[in-house]
């Protein structure tokens, strides 16, 4: 028998903490954005970022509003060593953007990190090393006191080097790598170490990030870590609690939004939730959903395509389409319901009004999206959506009932060919439906005239390819019409509009016809730069679509 393979894993033991406060928050600012794009996000791809690809996505950062933004881990290598002396010596950093650089807690390393910053006018120093048992046992062979001792020594050298350089305002950050791992009581035993020797204060804090390097729990579990450290970290007030979570679980976002509830003042993250293995928490996730609960995130997201291109060239990776907010099908419907109310939606929306379209959580004019690019029409369609692209693309507005009948025309399309149509093609529809019906009756000309209050008709057809007069007379034209073709069908309704607007504007009109012995109605539609002549198009067309649903014997009659 195979052994259960779950056996080879254990829950994560939850916290005891009675009287957690975060479920009861809600976030009402937003946290201090870190991108570690540059540094997390470029040390996951295939192919790290050159340096024009690094400068490139730095600048787009500035753009977006980021004011922490971690460039490299310059001991690493070469090429970010050199960005990092790009970007001070050429003066890329603006004023209110401090740039981080990422060190292990290990001597040669730190001196080499303080060596790239030489001349920053003000630096994020990031030490890290981890605390969890399997890291203390395992990578570092060491106990405790081991790990916490690579913690201090580490510190005592930042800040003797930080104080040699007086003329870069420094701020210090430590991560207990794998602090999700990690005994609460130990973790912050070796951060209030850090921010002892570091001497935080309200006016100089320190940055304590508590990552998890690997999510091993659910994203309470996570928020119930930050609030105990959140409560009892020493010097809460010389600290910044800061959050960094990967997505292992696929729960990064909620996690970081529950451990801001839990009391984290900062997140970091990469956009697009790019990162180490299945990423960093999403930042551009973060920021809307924020958005969408009308809180300002403080960073501009409203060119959303142009951003997830640039990021795409940078790290030669796909956004996918469904990404929240920035996928190419995040604002797409296909299914007809779906369709129907967002289409309803956008009829009573407006500009200034709280959002209220059904299915879009945002609206996405504002991040740069178009309407256009919403519905889609596939075999799951229904004739919302189809109404929409028509009056949208073409400016052609059907009557409720002639939508329905037109959908499954639509439908007929779209399942035969199992593919997608677009507006053009739903408009080619349109026409060959509609407006190409025009035999066995095909309009040739007509004249009206009126006498004693009463229309008279003369119309010119070939019917069944032979010219015939028909003369008919009613209250209007179109009873007029009905009258000329004796009276063998009734126009249960009639609209008329404008096709297009001003000097190219037609008119476009629809005529929905029945007659003895069929069932239900047929539509015809008309379009012409002449009203009356669109509406006996429309009625032709009607006549037409009918005839075709007659029987051999019904047909034999229908037309004189
Ligand atoms: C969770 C994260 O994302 S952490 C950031 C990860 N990013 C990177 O590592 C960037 C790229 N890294 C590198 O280029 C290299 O790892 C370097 C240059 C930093 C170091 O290279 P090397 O000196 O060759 O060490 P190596 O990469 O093999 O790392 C393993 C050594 O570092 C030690 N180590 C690992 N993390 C830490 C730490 N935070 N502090 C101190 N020592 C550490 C290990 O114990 C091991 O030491 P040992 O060789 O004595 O057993
Ligand atoms: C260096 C640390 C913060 C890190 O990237 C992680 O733990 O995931
Ligand atoms: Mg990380």
């Amino acid at each position: 028998m195979l052994k259960n393979p779950s056996s080879k894993y254990r829950p994560f033991t939850p916290i005891n903490l009675p009287n957690r406060q975060w479920p009861m928050r809600t976030i009402t600012r937003a946290p201090i954005w870190m991108s570690t794009d540059l540094r997390d996000g470029n040390q996951a791809l295939f192919e790290p970022m050159n340096a024009e690809r690094k400068l490139r996505m730095f600048k787009m950062l500035v753009e977006i509003g980021f004011k922490e933004i971690e460039v490299a881990f310059p001991s690493a290598s070469q090429t970010d060593f050199d960005f990092v002396r790009n970007l001070i010596e050429n003066g890329h950093i603006p004023d209110d953007v401090t740039i981080e650089v990422l060190t292990q807690a290990r001597e040669d390393l730190i001196r080499r990190t303080f060596e790239s910053l030489q001349g920053a006018r003000r630096a994020i120093v990031h030490v890290y090393n981890a605390t969890s048992p399997v890291f203390r046992e395992t990578v570092f062979r060491t106990d405790k006191a081991g790990a916490k001792k690579i913690a201090t020594d580490s510190a005592r050298l930042i800040k003797q080097l930080a104080d040699e350089r007086p003329e870069t305002e420094w701020v210090f950050q430590y991560s207990p790598e794998t602090f999700t791992a990690t005994e609460l009581d130990f973790a912050k035993d070796v951060c209030d170490a850090m921010t002892d020797i570091w001497q935080a204060t309200p006016e100089r804090k320190v940055i304590l990030n508590l990552p998890a390097t690997v999510e091993v729990g659910t994203p309470n579990y996570y928020a119930d870590q930050i609030e105990w450290m959140h409560t009892n970290l020493a010097r809460r007030d010389s600290v910044i609690i800061s959050v960094h979570p990967h997505n292992d679980r696929g729960t990064a976002v909620a996690a970081a939004e529950l451990a801001v509830m839990a009391g984290a003042d900062r997140i970091e993250g990469c956009l697009f939730g790019h990162g180490e293995r299945t990423g960093n928490v999403d930042l551009v996730t973060l920021a809307l959903n924020l958005y969408t609960q009308g809180v300002d995130p403080g960073l501009d997201f409203s060119q959303i395509n142009s951003i997830a291109r640039t990021v795409e060239d940078c790290t030669q990776l796909p956004v996918h389409a469904r990404h929240p907010y920035a996928g190419d099908l995040v604002f797409t419907a296909f299914s007809g319901s779906h369709q129907d109310a967002i289409k309803k939606g956008f009829a009573v929306q407006q500009p200034e009004a709280l959002w209220q379209v059904p299915y879009l959580p945002i609206d996405p004019h504002d991040v740069g999206r178009t309407y256009d690019s919403i519905i889609r029409v596939n075999s799951q369609s229904g004739k919302g959506g189809i109404a929409y692209l028509l009056e949208s693309g073409y400016g052609l507005a059907m009557p409720r009932r002639m939508q329905v009948e037109f959908s499954s025309a639509v439908q007929r399309l779209t399942d035969s060919s199992g593919q997608e149509v677009n507006a053009e093609g739903i408009w080619q529809l349109f026409n060959e439906e509609y407006i190409a019906a025009n035999a066995p009756v095909h309009y040739i000309d007509h004249t009206l005239d009126e006498r004693d209050g009463i229309q008279h008709i003369k119309l010119t057809a070939s019917i069944h390819g032979v010219e015939t007069v028909l003369q008919g007379k009613g209250n209007g034209p179109i009873d007029a019409l009905a009258h000329a073709f004796g009276s063998k069908f009734r126009i249960h309704d009639y609209e008329e509009r404008a096709l297009g607007a001003g000097a190219a504007a037609k008119a476009v009109a629809f005529a929905e016809l029945e007659t003895d012995g069929q069932p239900g109605t047929v539509y015809g539609a008309g379009i012409h730069d002449n009203l009356v002549t669109a509406s006996i198009l429309a009625v032709i067309s009607g006549i037409n679509r009918l005839y075709q649903r007659l029987g051999a014997e019904a047909k034999q009659s229908f037309l004189l």
